[in-house]
This record gives C-alpha cells, sequence and structure tokens, in this order.
C-alpha cells in the first residue's frame, strides 16, 4: 500500500538562537529501493529492527533531546523514484527540495547500483539548492554484510568529500547507536546552515566537515 504525503507546514520557528526551546527540523531520507530507508526510520523512531517493511511512504515526527534542547524531526521516507512518475533514479522532486531541511542520502554497501543512484541525487540536490546548501549526509548501510560489500568505505568518504557531505557506515539491522549518530549529526549541520554567515566557513567548519568524513570510521 502507498500512502500519500503531504508535507505539513512548520508551526514555530526556525531559529535555533532564539530562545525556544523546542526545534523543527525536516529530514528526508532518499535513497533506491531496499537499502534500508525504512529500517534507518524505524531504528531511529522505535529503537528496533523489524525486518520487513512494505512500500509505505510516509512523514514521522519524532522528538529528542539534543544538548538538552528538545528537538522534533520530521522524517520523510520518501519512496525510490523508480517506484514513483519519474524513472530517473535521481528525481528529488521540488516539493520535497522546498520541505527538507537536510538530506540523509542512504546506500547499501552490497549494491553498487544504490551507489549510483546516491551520486545522481547528490548532484541533483547541488544543482538545486546550490543557494541553500541543505546539509547532505551519506550513508553506507548494511555494514554487517560485509562478505558481500561491493563498494568500498573509501568510495564513499571520497564521494562525501567531493560533494562536501557527512558520511557513516551503518547497520540499522545490527545496531541503533549508528542511526542516532546519523540524525544528531545532521541536526547539528542543520544547526550551523540556519546561523547567519559572517563570512567563509571558517577554520571551524572546514574542521567539522573534515571530521564528518574521516573522522568516524566505526559508529558503533
Ligand atoms: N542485513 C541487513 N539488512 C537490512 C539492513 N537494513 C535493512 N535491511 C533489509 O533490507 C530490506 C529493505 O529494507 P527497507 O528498509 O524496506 O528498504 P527501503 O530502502 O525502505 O526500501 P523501499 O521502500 O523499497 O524504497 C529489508 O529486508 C530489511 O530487512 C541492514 O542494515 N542489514
Amino acid at each position: 500500500m502507498v500512502v500519500q504525503v503531504t508535507p505539513r507546514i512548520r508551526q514555530g520557528s526556525k531559529s535555533m538562537e532564539g530562545r525556544e526551546q523546542k526545534v523543527e527540523a525536516n529530514v528526508l531520507l532518499l535513497g533506491a529501493e531496499n537499502v534500508g530507508k525504512s529500517a534507518l526510520t524505524v531504528r531511529f523512531l522505535t529503537r528496533r529492527f523489524i525486518g520487513e517493511y512494505g512500500d509505505i511512504e510516509s512523514i514521522y515526527s519524532h522528538c529528542d533531546k539534543i544538548d538538552g534542547r528538545e528537538i522534533c524531526f520530521n522524517i520523510w521516507d520518501s519512496l525510490c523514484p523508480q517506484n514513483t512518475k519519474s524513472n530517473d533514479p535521481g528525481y528529488i522532486t521540488d516539493q520535497q527540495l522546498e520541505w527538507t531541511d537536510g538530506f540523509i542520502l542512504v546506500y547499501s554497501i552490497c549494491d553498487r547500483a544504490s551507489f549510483n543512484v546516491v551520486q545522481k541525487q547528490v548532484q541533483w540536490i547541488r544543482q538545486a539548492k546550490a543557494k541553500i546548501s541543505a546539509p547532505i549526509i551519506i550513508v553506507g548501510n548494511k555494514r554487517d554484510l560485509q562478505h558481500r560489500r561491493a563498494v568500498s568505505s573509501e568510495e564513499g568518504r571520497l564521494l562525501a568529500l567531493s560533494a562536501d557531505c557527512g558520511f557513516f557506515e551503518i547497520s540499522a539491522a545490527e545496531t541503533y547507536h549508528g542511526v542516532l549518530v546519523v540524525f544528531h549529526e545532521l541536526f547539528d549541520l542543520i544547526r550551523e546552515s540556519r546561523v547567519p554567515k559572517k563570512g567563509a566557513a571558517g577554520f571551524k567548519g572546514i574542521v567539522r566537515s573534515m571530521s564528518a568524513v574521516f573522522g568516524r570510521k566505526r559508529t558503533e
């Protein structure tokens, strides 16, 4: 069954510097079929891995405390574009681009074609969002299936580095922690992207992107 997604209009301020304690972040999960987008979402929402998820597209809300502040994530677990009207695997709708504050692009480390889809989606976002630059985290999922690995960690890291994205390899099946780290890191990047920039990214920004790519080989 396919559920129609109707994005909610955000209530409340986007400002992360105001006095509001509750902050919202819209996160869009993208990637090819069968890479574990729903598994990742359900892990984050429930801490559980249930195995089978079906073809459901939906937006879920989940609140979490980060640094003592309540953060409400609205998570759009999208369908693979091959299952939608467009046959272009890199396709992202204008509605999705408008809605999202940050992207999680998922591929399976066992599936080379799914990595190619993420490459296309990165290009698509970077072209469409050239001025807005919503943060992107690339996730190589199914790290538990090392014996079936088809994409090396280095390839994932290089793609992330070349497009200024964060990168993690995780197993949604094996642990909750890796999934949690992905969402928290994305939230940090969203928070940074909302702070008005005074000039260039600066030394701290450069260190942060380098460590997002190189500094977290193991997340579990
Ligand atoms: N071994 C292993 N299997 C996983 C992992 N994550 C998801 N799976 C399995 O991969 C299959 C696809 O997972 P889904 O979460 O439905 O993938 P999806 O990307 O949402 O798929 P679509 O809804 O078709 O776009 C399921 O059988 C999951 O049990 C993982 O980390 N390791």
